[in-house]
């Protein structure tokens, strides 16, 4: 088991963003998170990935608690993240973007070592970072300026970044937001080719239909609280969520 997490709560004032939630991620696993606006999806991913500290509960992590690791701390581990607002190096090209967005967003050690790192190294970087352009179709663009792409091809190389730093678990909060319907399918085919090369992934998506097609395993959350995990089978059927969440078709 990749995941076990154990009654894990974050409160904000009065507000029990997560509460008491406990569910497993395989690895391998193509796994998805759903519920309505404000039911605590981005708070869980940000305890996941160490940009928050749970208040109680625990991440246990092939084993060990994580509770409390800094977010490169987790990223070293394999535990990697997109964002949800696309966040680029603007005057940049892709690949630098890709190059330095690695380094800076997610392996701050490795940058004080830019300065000392090795001709190889840094060639070796290089061809990583064109190698995972290349993997979310993005090869053609690598040497312009990020600035004036299309929303679909900055969220695409937030992906790049991401991938850059070697996950094995990708966290991927809401990527279709803001995207058109071909940017969408372009991504459900890059999330299924990264899954196929054996890294897990988790989703938090408002697109219901999207997480139901290509997830294996789904929670359910509402104010906070996981009101169901399954199969997407499992899960449609499920009354508390038709209840909660498929009534109110977003
Ligand atoms: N930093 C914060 N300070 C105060 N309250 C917060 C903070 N972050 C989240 N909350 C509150 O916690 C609850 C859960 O928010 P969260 O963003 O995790 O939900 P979500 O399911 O990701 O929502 P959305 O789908 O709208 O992104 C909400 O009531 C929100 O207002």
């Amino acid at each position: 088991m990749m995941f076990d997490i154990k009654n894990l709560s974050k409160s904000f004032g009065g507000v029990a963003a997560v509460n008491d939630v406990s569910f497993q991620i395989n690895e391998g696993e193509l796994f998805g998170v759903i519920g309505p606006n404000g039911a605590g999806k981005t708070t869980l991913f940000n305890l996941i990935t160490g940009f928050l500290k749970a208040d109680s509960g625990e991440i246990s992590y092939f084993g060990t608690n994580v509770v409390g690791k800094r977010p490169n701390q987790l990223v070293q581990k394999g535990i990697v993240r997109t964002f949800q607002s696309t966040n680029l190096f603007l005057g940049n090209t892709v690949l630098e973007n890709v190059v330095m967005g690695s380094y800076l967003t997610h392996k701050p050690s490795i940058l004080k070592n830019i300065f000392i790192s090795t001709k190889a190294q840094e060639q070796s970087a290089l061809e990583y970072a064109e190698e995972v352009i290349e993997f979310v179709g993005m090869s053609a663009y690598k040497d312009l300026v990020v600035d004036n792409l299309p929303y679909g091809h900055k969220r695409l190389i937030g992906i790049a970044i991401a991938l850059a730093c070697k996950p094995k678990v990708l966290l991927l909060d809401e990527p279709a937001a803001g995207m058109v319907e071909d940017e969408t399918k372009e991504l459900i085919n890059i999330i299924k080719k990264v899954h196929q090369t054996g890294v897990t992934v988790v989703l938090i998506e408002h697109d219901m239909k999207m997480v139901m097609n290509l997830c294996e395993k789904i929670t359910v959350v509402e104010f906070g609280k996981k009101i169901a995990y399954g199969t997407p089978q499992e899960v449609r059927q499920d009354e508390e969520v038709i209840r909660a969440y498929l009534g109110v078709e977003s």
